[in-house]
């Protein structure tokens, strides 16, 4: 049987702690599938190089049948050229001292120039999925700087956030976690975000039938969903890694197969869906048709509380963009 042409993934920030553990995912063929050959173009930063070189050398060690090529660089159009997803994972990390809005111009720019890399070098089909944080705003100034790529081939992740939620809520009500879905995390991939339990089913019940303890839902679940992150990096002293490539793996997976079965959250480009800001790319449920689009899940009905989270949550991804967009010199 002839094999498929392989699949061309950029990465950056691939010599980070995400990329040792995305990587090896990718080229095993857990993201395409374990009849579908990967290239990889691995991007770094000069001072990431060396540490790049050492995974690449670890990737050629696994010798894995699917992994076709390997790419190193600092250079972007080199980096992007004609990949079919980027993964954009390296950041910049914010520092003590440094303000929300430093952190957002100075990520900003680095993501204006990967989104015209992009724009300039990929695939017209690219499929681009923002990992790095702020991931929403980054997403949204990668999608501005790339005007010949359309908005709904942009993706930033909240996946985390919902397979921590569903963990939570089934360790809660002592089922498998599989027996989760329907969780929606909306808003922006912080700890803002709004794991939304009310639709939430565990079974075939709603979660809240199972989960009676109202209390127990709004003020410990949600805010456990949302400071997660903060509490792996106190028990590990780093920050979530292969979680996070784990959920990359699940985002990305997801996005190439129709969907069977339950929804799942990404970021995308907002055209006012359940009320939340058009423009913007904020965390919505998704299913992906039989010929791989994707659509927002509609028909979800939203409480009152969901709605005041979500808006809030929406309202945060506003500010982000004035103070970003304003440092940036870009138009909405
Ligand atoms: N969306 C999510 O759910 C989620 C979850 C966990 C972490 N994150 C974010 O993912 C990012 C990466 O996390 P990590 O633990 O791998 O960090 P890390 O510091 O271990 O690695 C980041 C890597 O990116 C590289 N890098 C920095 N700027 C770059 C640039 N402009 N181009 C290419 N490479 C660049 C660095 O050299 C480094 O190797 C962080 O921003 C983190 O906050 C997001």
């Amino acid at each position: 049987m002839k094999s498929k042409a392989p699949i061309r993934v950029a990465v950056t920030g691939a010599a980070g702690n995400i990329g040792y553990a995305l990587l090896f995912r990718i080229a095993s063929g857990q993201m395409f599938g374990p009849d579908q050959p990967v290239a990889l173009n691995l991007i770094e930063i000069e001072p990431g190089m060396a540490a790049l070189k050492g995974v690449a050398m670890e990737l050629d060690d696994c010798a894995f049948p699917l992994l076709t090529e390997i790419v190193q660089t600092s250079d972007l159009a080199v980096g992007f050229k004609d990949v079919d997803w980027a993964l954009l994972v390296g950041s910049v990390p914010r520092k003590q001292g440094m303000e929300r809005a430093d952190l957002l111009g100075i990520n900003g720019k680095v993501f204006v120039g990967q989104g015209k890399a992009i724009n300039d070098n990929a695939k017209p089909s690219v499929r681009v999925v923002v990992v790095g944080n702020p991931c929403n705003t980054n997403c949204l100034i990668a999608m501005k700087s790339a005007p010949d790529i359309p908005n709904n081939q942009f993706f930033a992740m909240t996946r985390l956030d919902e397979n921590r939620a569903k963990t939570q809520l089934a360790q809660k009500a002592g089922v498998s976690v599989k027996e989760v879905s329907e969780l929606c995390v909306w808003g922006n991939h912080s700890p803002t975000m709004f794991p939304d339990f009310y639709n939430a089913k565990i079974g075939r019940l709603k979660a809240t039938d199972v989960i009676t303890d109202a209390a127990w839902l709004k003020d410990t679940f949600v805010p456990v969903v949302g400071q997660r992150g903060k509490a792996i990096i106190e028990a590990r002293g780093a920050s979530s890694a292969a979680s996070a490539a784990n959920a990359v793996v699940d985002t990305v997976r997801d996005l190439c197969t129709p969907t069977r079965g339950d929804f799942h959250s990404v970021c995308v480009i907002s055209n006012g869906e359940y009320g939340t800001p058009a423009g913007l790319i904020t965390s919505m449920p998704i299913k992906v048709d039989a010929i791989g689009k994707w659509r927002v899940v509609e028909g979800i009905k939203l409480t009152d509380y969901a709605k005041e989270k979500i808006a809030a949550s929406n309202q945060e991804l506003l500010d982000e963009r004035e103070m970003a967009f304003g440092q940036l010199g870009l138009s909405i």
